[in-house]
């Protein structure tokens, strides 16, 4: 029964290597464009590794300061990575001193321009909700990526970058890291998904309100103590070998086994356990005819080594 393994057997990475080299992708630094994504202005992306694409925040003289169009690219990229087969994992960090310094507080006096246009109320208040819209799906992007995103923070991670990160599925952090949910600083109420995912990610209400009420700067130590991120590393470098490292770990399994996992942990936040229980069901009839399944689990039969799953 299990005589048909032989071309399971060879290793992963080499296999993976050969994939890249047959596919043209070059690891390591190539543009956006190279990686198979369109062009973007404030972000960068790399394939460190064959299936890991690492997507940095790259406005480093602004902190990382979030423009509109750093809004929208974010958005536009995590869809687009969604659907790209060559992709499987992805890291999220920063270029420069500061992951991210908020939203772009010059970008809010445009807005105040905008604003200017209307006299009345009900026009005014259509201009800042389609604006809140844009920049709320820009975030809820990376929940609905269909691939595991891991974030990478050091130093600041402020306002917007804090409610981004907060849409990670794993955090990880360096050392010189901390959060601040800086709004109530600047006369808002957070609106882009801190709020809502902040108290899950944690587990504790009464932790997210005292961060949310004061803006007071959370440290790694205490992100790691309260959940929010999974482990502190000595560095940058080190945080970003260490979230490759794991992304690599998730694009050597299934696609189908990845994606469908984290569809059903998605869905299951908001939904009751017999929901989630069905919704799961649903996926796995489908899935659990798949080639993927049959391979996966003749090579745990046969300890062999894992398999070279088709690009998903
Ligand atoms: C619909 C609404 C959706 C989302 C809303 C989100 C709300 C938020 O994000 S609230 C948070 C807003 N951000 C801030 O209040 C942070 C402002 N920045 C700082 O407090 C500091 O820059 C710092 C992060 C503590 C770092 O300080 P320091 O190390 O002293 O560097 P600086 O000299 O201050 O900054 C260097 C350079 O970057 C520019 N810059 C920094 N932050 C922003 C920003 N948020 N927007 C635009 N530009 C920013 C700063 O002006 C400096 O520019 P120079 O031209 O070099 O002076």
């Amino acid at each position: 029964m299990f005589s048909s393994l032989g071309r399971q057997s060879r290793p992963f990475g080499e296999a993976l290597l050969r994939y890249a080299k047959n596919q043209n992708i070059l690891l390591r630094e190539c543009s956006s464009e190279a990686a198979g994504l369109s062009k973007f202005e404030t972000l960068a992306v790399k394939v460190p590794k064959p299936f890991v694409y690492n997507v940095e925040l790259n406005r480093p003289d602004r902190l990382n300061a979030m423009n509109n169009k750093m809004w929208l690219e974010i958005g536009k990229c995590f869809n687009e990575l969604s659907a790209h087969p060559d992709c499987r994992a992805i890291v999220l960090s920063a270029a420069g001193r500061i992951f991210c310094a908020g939203i772009d507080l010059n970008d809010m006096s445009s807005m105040g321009a905008a604003l200017a246009e209307h006299s009345d109320v009900a026009r005014r208040c259509k201009v800042l909700e389609q604006k809140i819209k844009i920049y709320q799906d820009s975030i809820s992007a990376l929940e609905k990526c269909s691939k595991p995103v891991i974030g990478a923070i050091h130093s600041g991670c402020i306002g917007g970058g804090f409610n981004l990160i907060s849409a990670a599925d794993i955090r990880y952090c360096s050392k010189d890291a901390w959060f601040q949910l800086k709004e109530v600083d600047i006369g808002m109420a957070a609106d882009v998904g801190a709020l809502q995912r902040l108290p899950r990610a944690i587990g504790s209400q009464s932790l997210a309100r005292e961060l949310a009420f004061t803006a007071r700067k959370m440290e790694s130590a205490e992100a790691k103590e309260c959940g929010f991120v999974n482990r502190v590393f000595e560095n940058r470098d080190s945080l970003i070998n260490g979230a490759i490292e794991m992304a690599v770990e998730m694009a050597k399994r299934s696609p189908v086994a990845v994606q469908g996992t984290k569809l059903s942990i998605v869905y299951s936040l908001d939904h009751t356990i017999q929901e989630g229980l069905d919704h799961v069901r649903l996926y796995n009839m489908t899935m659990l005819q798949s080639d993927d399944f049959m391979e996966a689990v003749m090579a745990q039969a046969t300890k062999s080594d894992a398999p070279e799953f088709s690009k998903l």
